[in-house]
């Protein structure tokens, strides 16, 4: 009885969602609909007094992009983005230095200078890998599974592995533009909606998916071999590893891989347990780690707002909302049902948002993001699935309606992370707002900030002092 009264209630949330997007996709599409470059400083000049609050000013001001600040970061030792060498220094094929080029990438980031030579050296080293959110890792591994390819050989040789559909495809999709100049290398994506006849045999040489696809495929339909695997790629590897459900699978199919098979693990985050357990699983890794406090990047300024009420809330939304002329915002709630009431609310206001969580289709899901990517909507409401790993440059301000705690309560911090990841991409400024409501929460943005080490600073428009500092 309790089920199918869950279930009922499901569908009807899924379909209340599904007309949610309906009706955002209608609303008219604003004049601002390109994605809207960095914030420079000259923007401020633009701010309207009449409708500048304090609150608008003060997320102006942290959010303002100097020219020479990816120069001045590459140039700090202490900065994930100091690079040393080149990308010619890391003995890349010319046709993937080509595409690196081509992405627009002139210096190798700490993560890929550091990392590459090791992947790409014979014999090859298996790698547990930690780089902070929005610095690079896609690409590191990218380029080393790239590189690893045979292509006289017409079977898949390279796997990776993503927890979602929408990263798994992005993730396809940086491959593609990477190996734009190695027409010959063939790229399949093993995710939800792409289907194989059985007793096809892929010819491809690079699978990147979701783990449950590619156990369909591989030891269910056989459509590819597991031991003539050569290159073993974890993104996110910590929830890979460690989160049930893809845990099992992770390990079902790491089970099937030859010993020579080489292994890289990326993620922002490593629980210590979780760490453990991958050097159990990977043998003899070399192991890249951050120390706690670098781990929270200093261009993501963390701010919370008091608000005794859920009315206080949404107006903060609100203000936050009127502030986004330039830029996008993510906002995280920790259900679908709050997501969903949440942009109903803002939606029946007259702005314009999207909305994203588990239960729509992925096909909708990545409609919403594309949407949201061409900046068609300026704010995308959603829940964890979109914590990790999603990359849109212009994504200035994450803001967590509801801070993110685990099963029991207490404060998720790995999520929190990579949640406020979502911005600050690449060695952009962003902000990262939390909206307290209780006590309870208060304390969960406390013990975030005592994990980091990191302050969070009271957003408070009567602080002149705080607001002076910001931006500084
Ligand atoms: N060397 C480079 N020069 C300039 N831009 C780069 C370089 N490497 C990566 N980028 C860009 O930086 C952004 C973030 O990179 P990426 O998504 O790989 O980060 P990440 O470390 O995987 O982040 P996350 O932990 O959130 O998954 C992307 O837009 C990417 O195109």
């Amino acid at each position: 009885m309790a089920d199918t009264w869950t279930k009922a209630a499901e569908n009807q949330e899924q379909q209340e969602i599904q007309k949610l997007n309906e009706n955002i996709n209608n609303v008219t599409i604003s004049n601002d609909a390109k994605p809207p470059a960095a914030v420079k400083e000259e923007d401020l000049d633009e701010v309207n007094p009449a409708d500048a609050s304090l609150l608008m000013k003060i997320i102006r001001k942290g959010l303002i992009e100097t020219k020479t600040d990816l120069d001045i970061q590459r140039k700090d030792p202490n900065s994930p983005l100091y690079s040393v060498k080149t990308f010619e220094a890391l003995h890349l094929k010319p046709e993937l230095l080509r595409g690196v080029y081509a992405m627009g990438y002139n210096n190798p980031s700490k993560i890929q200078e550091t990392a590459l030579p090791t992947l790409i050296a014979d014999p090859p080293q298996n790698m547990i890998a930690q780089s902070q959110s929005g610095t690079g890792k896609t690409a590191a591994f990218t380029l080393a599974m790239l590189t690893r390819v045979d292509t006289a050989k017409d079977f898949p040789q390279v796997l990776c592995l993503s927890p979602t559909y929408e990263l798994a495809i992005q993730t396809g999709e940086v491959a593609a533009r990477m190996a734009k100049f190695c027409p010959e290398i063939r790229i399949r994506y093993a995710v939800r909606g792409e289907d194989i006849a059985r007793g096809t045999k892929l010819t491809d040489h690079v699978i990147i998916g979701t783990p449950g696809k590619v156990l369909d495929w591989s030891l269910k339909f056989h459509a590819f071999d597991l031991s003539k695997i050569t290159v073993f790629v974890l993104d996110e590897a910590d929830v890979m590893i460690a989160q049930q459900g893809h845990q099992d699978q992770c390990i079902r199919l790491h089970k099937h891989l030859s010993k020579k098979c080489q292994m890289m693990l990326f993620s922002a985050t490593y629980e210590k347990k979780v760490m453990e357990f991958a050097e159990y699983i990977v043998p003899s890794p070399i192991t890249i780690r951050l120390k706690k406090e670098e781990e929270v990047l200093d261009n993501i300024k963390q701010y919370y707002v008091r608000c005794p009420n859920q009315d206080i809330k949404y107006q903060a939304i609100a203000n936050i909302y009127g502030v986004i002329t330039i830029g996008q915002a993510i906002i995280f709630c920790h259900t679908r049902k709050t997501a969903g009431w949440l942009a109903s609310k803002m939606a029946q206001e007259g702005h314009s948002v999207g909305v994203l969580s588990g239960e729509l289709t992925v096909e909708q899901r990545l409609a919403v993001l594309d949407r949201f990517r061409e900046g068609h909507e300026k704010v995308l409401i959603t829940t964890n699935v979109l914590s990790r790993g999603i990359d849109i440059e212009q994504v200035n301000i994450v803001v967590n309606f509801d801070l993110p705690v685990d099963q029991t309560g207490r404060a998720d911090c790995e999520t929190y992370l990579h949640r406020i990841g979502r911005t600050g991409r690449f060695g952009k400024h962003g902000i990262a707002i939390n909206l307290v409501d209780s006590e309870q929460s208060m304390k969960v943005c406390r013990d975030i900030e005592r994990h980091f080490g990191k302050k969070i600073m009271l957003l408070d428009a009567e602080n002149s002092d705080e607001i002076e500092k910001i931006g500084s």
